[in-house]
This record gives structure tokens, sequence and C-alpha cells, in this order.
């Protein structure tokens, strides 16, 4: 894993870069923000873009953790109890612009229409009512490991988690596909695309009860996302689980959400192997505030070990942000040729 720990010096550059953003933005989702993000990113201290920038190009195990950047627990204020009825909060904006000045390095954050109401910047963190569900809103069941929307073509090329409270300890899990071994019988069945997979519950209609304003077109293309969702889960695609390089190959998988792969015997053996090895390499890791995490959304599976939640607003709360190296793939499924929203 490849660590950083920004220096005072760094920090001091940090937060006069966002005392500048802060005073000009009121969101980290202002859509002039995000647009010039990739600019503002400029003004990082040289190390620290230096690091994203190895990151990007996998000169390092496609985990990068970032860590210096001070958060005021107090001034935070107490988690939210839902991210729908959550609106920014001054408090969180400057680790939020940070946090997007970062991943604008290794590309362009994105949104999907399906998740937390179109939202770039994701709120993870427990909700009452989803204890015992597969969510990052969830808490009591362990996150099973997964590659972040595995069921989506266009999924995101890196995964950004920014801790802004972890009381508890709760640990994030990973592990990378370039420590699994796996015989080369293996490898060829992984290779091929004979794996069902449904799209996990995080894109599904009944989270999405939302009152967002939206033209008729967005709305349309809304209705057509969520119909796509549901024709992936009644036909699911079959999808090759190793991609890539034979060698060093890129991994896309989420076994919770693959059960039908283990109708079929040589899948089934696959998917066994894989899956061991996966769980023979797991490991956790604790955020802590002010801590970014980048994970490689080709190369690490990642998910979040079982808590309880008080949800009386000291619970754990992270930001989460979904990173695309080319936002072209994704065009016809944008509104505009800027807009981050993948429909
Ligand atoms: N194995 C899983 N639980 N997969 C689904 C992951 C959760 C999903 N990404 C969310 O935003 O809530
Ligand atoms: O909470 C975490 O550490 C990871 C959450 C996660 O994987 C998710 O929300 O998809
Ligand atoms: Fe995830």
């Amino acid at each position: 894993m490849q660590s950083i720990e920004l220096s005072d010096i760094e920090l001091k550059t940090v937060n006069d870069v966002l005392a500048s953003l802060t005073a000009k933005f009121t969101s980290s989702s202002d859509p002039e923000f995000v647009r010039q993000c990739a600019v503002f990113a400029h003004e990082l201290p040289q190390r620290l873009r230096a690091e994203l920038n190895a990151f990007r190009l996998e000169a390092s195990g496609g985990v990068l953790s970032i860590r210096g950047f001070r958060i005021d627990d107090v001034a935070t204020g107490p988690t939210p109890e839902h991210w729908r009825t959550h609106a920014d909060r001054a408090s969180t904006l400057p680790a939020e612009m940070y946090f997007m000045l970062c991943a604008s390095l290794l590309g362009d954050p994105i949104a999907w229409a399906t998740q937390q109401d179109g939202r770039i910047m994701h709120d993870i963190f427990p909700i009452k009512g989803h204890e015992n569900e597969q969510l990052g809103s969830g808490s009591e069941e362990l996150l099973t490991w997964h590659t972040e929307e595995a069921f989506h073509p266009l999924r995101a090329d890196y995964l950004g988690l920014a801790c802004l409270r972890n009381h508890d300890r709760v640990a994030t899990t990973f592990a990378s596909v370039d420590d699994l071994e796996l015989t080369g019988e293996i490898r060829d069945l992984l290779c091929q695309e004979r794996y069902p997979i449904k799209p996990d519950r995080s894109h599904l209609p009944h989270h999405g009860e939302d009152n967002r304003e939206m033209s008729t077109r967005e709305r349309e293309l809304l209705s057509r996302s969520y119909e796509w969702i549901m024709a992936k889960d009644s036909e699911p695609d079959r999808v090759a689980i190793l991609f890539g390089d034979r060698e060093a190959p890129y991994l896309r998988i989420d076994p919770f959400f693959m059960e039908d792969a283990y109708a079929v015997p040589d899948s089934a053996r696959a998917m066994k192997a894989i899956v061991a090895e996966v769980d023979r390499n797991i490991r956790d890791y604790v955020l802590e505030p002010g801590e970014l995490l980048f994970l490689d959304n080709y190369k690490i599976v990642h998910g979040r070990v079982p808590f309880t939640a008080r949800f009386d607003g000291t619970d754990r709360w992270l930001k989460r942000l979904n990173v695309a190296r080319d936002l072209r793939k994704s065009r016809d499924r944008r509104i505009d040729h800027d807009a981050r929203v993948i429909h």
C-alpha cells in the first residue's frame, strides 16, 4: 500500500488553497467548481500530486492513503440520519473540496442517476432500517467485499473514501488481484464471459423515493436507467471476472450478487477458487478522520466489517467519490458533454 502523510508545510498549502475556494463556492458539487477542479488541483503540494500520479499510472499496489488533513470533530456537527435530508453542510465543505481536488488528479468524479439521488459526493454512514442490508449505509452485517458497481460496464476506475469520523475504528476491508494465487486453468475459466452478475441494491428504485428537481428529459433518462437496472436484475449480463493482461489481470466481481454463477459446475469451481483466494488475502484497514483512501476499482475489492450503530450523531461518517478516467465512454448516458451524472 502506498501512503503519504502531509507535512505541516504541505498542510498549510492545502488549507490556503481551500480557504480561497470556500470563499468562492458554497458546495463541492457547484457545477463551476466541479468543472474547474482539475485546474485548482494544480495548486496542491507537488509531492501529493506526484503520489496521485504514480497511483494513476499503476506504479504501486492499487491502494493510496493520504493522511494529515485535520478534521475538527465538534465543528463537523453530528453524523446525519439520512443522505436525503442532509443538505450541503458548511462545516464539511473544506474536507469535501480537498477530496474533490485530489480525486481530480486521477480523472473526473462521476455520479449515478440511480444512486443517492444523482449526487457526486456520496455520504456513507449507518442509516436506521438499513442495519442488515448489503449497502454502504448498513451496519450489523459484514459488507461483503466487492468491486464497486461490478455489474456496470461504466463503473468507476477509482473509488475514493474520505473519513470525517470513525470513533469506533470500524474497518474498511480490501484485497488486491495482484496477490491472488490461481492456477492457469482457473485463470482461463475466470477470463471467460460466463458469470451472471446482478445490480446491487443501492441502484434499485425502492431506494430512490427522490424529490429532486428534474427536467422532462432528465426524468425520462432516469426512468430509462431504472428500466435498464431492472432488466439487468431479471436477465443479468454474463461477464468475465478477470480481464486485461493474463499475467497481471484486472478484476470485476461481487459474489453476493453472482449467486447464479454457481449453477454451472465449471463456473462454480472458478468462483469458489477466487472467493477463497480473496478471503485469504482480505485485510482490515481502519480509516482515520482526515484520511483519504483511493482504491483502484480494477484491481482492488473492498468491503466493511460489521458494527453496531448508535444513531446518536456520533456514528462513523465517510464521503465517497467514484472517479472515471474517461468521461467520453459514458457520453450516450450523460445529458451534456460536461455533465457528470450517468443515466
Ligand atoms: N457485496 C455488496 N454488498 N455489494 C454492494 C455494495 C454496496 C453499494 N456500493 C452501496 O453503495 O451501498
Ligand atoms: O464503509 C466502508 O468502509 C466501505 C463502504 C463501501 O464499500 C460501499 O459503500 O460500497
Ligand atoms: Fe463499495
